[in-house]
């Protein structure tokens, strides 16, 4: 059972559950972090700021004219928001979508249907449809696995809720039903007033849903992202591909996790970039999403050095393979991914890759024989640019197999000298 992070008792009579924790309740999904949003008919701020005081945890104030808070735990968030019009179901009518409004008084969770093991599962018959307030029947929805709007007006009003809808389906598994499809397609050129940032974090979710590149080409061919990602700067048979390389590459060497969950801005957010970079022929034309620099560094890399590696596949010398080790390893995988998407042979790239993995490999990560100390001490070498034009001249000869210690290396600048 999830575990709430504060006593309802200390909230007003009535404060009514709503959107997603409801919607993900009736459908018995639970994510990793807990995203509680409240209605209050009145003192919604007052109410988030007496809890965060209590609780002694983190408090703002999102939206001071909407008078909307929320109170940061440590295994979630509490948004509480003011009820919008004169009732409960005034405010529901004004959401994005049917399954995203419906609610329940969260006073009667306590003792009953959360307390124990009785699941709130839709299929299972244990559901009671009166505890709910469902004025637009998302519940039904639910079962039908169904996305419909509420009204074409809300979804023009904040027009984020259009790519909700598409992002929203590929996390459930639902169907987009077809008059809210087209309202949907009719809005799309509304998509480009709202802020990058929106669009990114949004996007960012589509992408990450590991099914999510299907729901993302659906969205593509119905122009939604025309203003966002134009359709002549794509590459839709490599997009369509690199989902299912990403999952074979991390199913053959688990090892990988690490480096598509890691990276960037945080989980998952690797794979992100790795699909933009995939389905984008120029790095250039994401720059409109306003990706972090690290984010924009990696796509300009992986783009670039894309064709490289495609030639270096069919013959290199290991100076060549080193070199470009040491221009990629901080992104090489995403090189690999893409390579695979785009159908060059897989023995040969896994290869390469086996070389990233091993922290071992003479070509990929060649020990330091010789530092620049070394040759300031031993052969008296003054500082300068010099130092590192052997350093590398000796990482060179090393990966070719002509030197194998400190000694040879000695050896081997003193005969550049010479
Ligand atoms: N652009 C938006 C964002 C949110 N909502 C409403 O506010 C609720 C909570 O929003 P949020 O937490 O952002 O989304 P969830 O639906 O809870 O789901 P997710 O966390 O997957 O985004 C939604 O369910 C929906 O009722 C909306 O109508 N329009």
């Amino acid at each position: 059972m999830q575990q709430f992070p504060f006593d309802f008792n200390d909230l007003p009579t009535p404060a009514y559950l709503v959107g997603g924790w409801v919607r993900d309740r009736l459908l018995q999904r639970q994510g990793k972090y807990l995203d509680l949003d409240f209605v209050l008919p009145e003192k919604a701020v007052e109410t988030a700021q007496a809890i965060a005081r209590k609780y002694k945890v983190g408090f703002v104030v999102l939206d001071a004219e909407r008078k909307i808070a929320r109170v940061v735990f440590k295994n979630g968030t509490a948004d509480f928001a003011q009820q919008m019009g004169r009732s409960l179901e005034e405010d529901l009518g004004r959401r994005d979508f049917c399954m995203n409004a419906i609610a329940m008084e969260c006073h009667q969770l306590i003792g009953d249907r959360l307390i124990g093991d009785r699941s709130l599962g839709i299929g299972d018959g244990l559901f009671a449809g009166e505890d709910f307030i469902d004025p637009l029947d998302g519940i039904g929805d639910l079962k039908a696995k169904r996305i419909r709007m509420v009204a074409p007006e809300n979804l023009a009003e904040d027009p984020l809720r259009i790519l909700r809808g598409y992002r929203q389906s590929a996390q459930l598994g639902f169907a987009i039903e077809d008059l809210t499809r087209q309202v949907l397609i009719k809005l799309a050129p509304r998509l480009k007033t709202v802020a990058a940032e929106r669009v990114r974090t949004e996007l960012g979710y589509l992408l990450s849903i590991n099914s999510g590149s299907q729901w993302m080409m659906e969205a593509i061919s119905d122009r939604i992202l025309e203003d966002w990602l134009p359709s002549q700067h794509l590459n839709l048979p490599r997009f369509a591909e690199i989902e299912g390389v990403i999952s074979n590459l991390l199913s053959q060497f688990p090892n990988l996790e690490l480096f598509f969950s890691k990276h960037l801005s945080g989980d998952r957010w690797a794979i992100v970039v790795v699909k933009l970079a995939a389905l984008s022929n120029s790095a250039t034309a994401l720059e409109s999403l306003g990706l972090s620099r690290a984010e924009q560094r990696w796509l300009v890399g992986i783009l670039r050095y894309l064709p490289q590696f495609i030639n270096l596949l069919d013959q290199s010398t290991p100076k060549e393979q080193y070199k470009f080790f040491q221009s990629t390893l901080e992104f090489f995988p995403a090189i690999a991914a893409l390579a695979l998407a785009s159908g060059y042979e897989s023995e040969k790239i896994l290869s390469w890759l086996k070389r990233w993995l091993n922290p071992n490999d003479v070509i990929a990560y060649p020990i330091t024989l010789i530092t620049g100390d070394d040759l300031l001490k031993d052969l008296g070498i003054p500082p300068s640019p010099k130092i590192g034009e052997f350093l590398e001249s000796v990482k060179i000869a090393q990966v070719e197999g002509k030197i194998g210690s400190h000694a040879e290396a000695i050896a081997f600048i003193k005969s550049i000298i010479s």
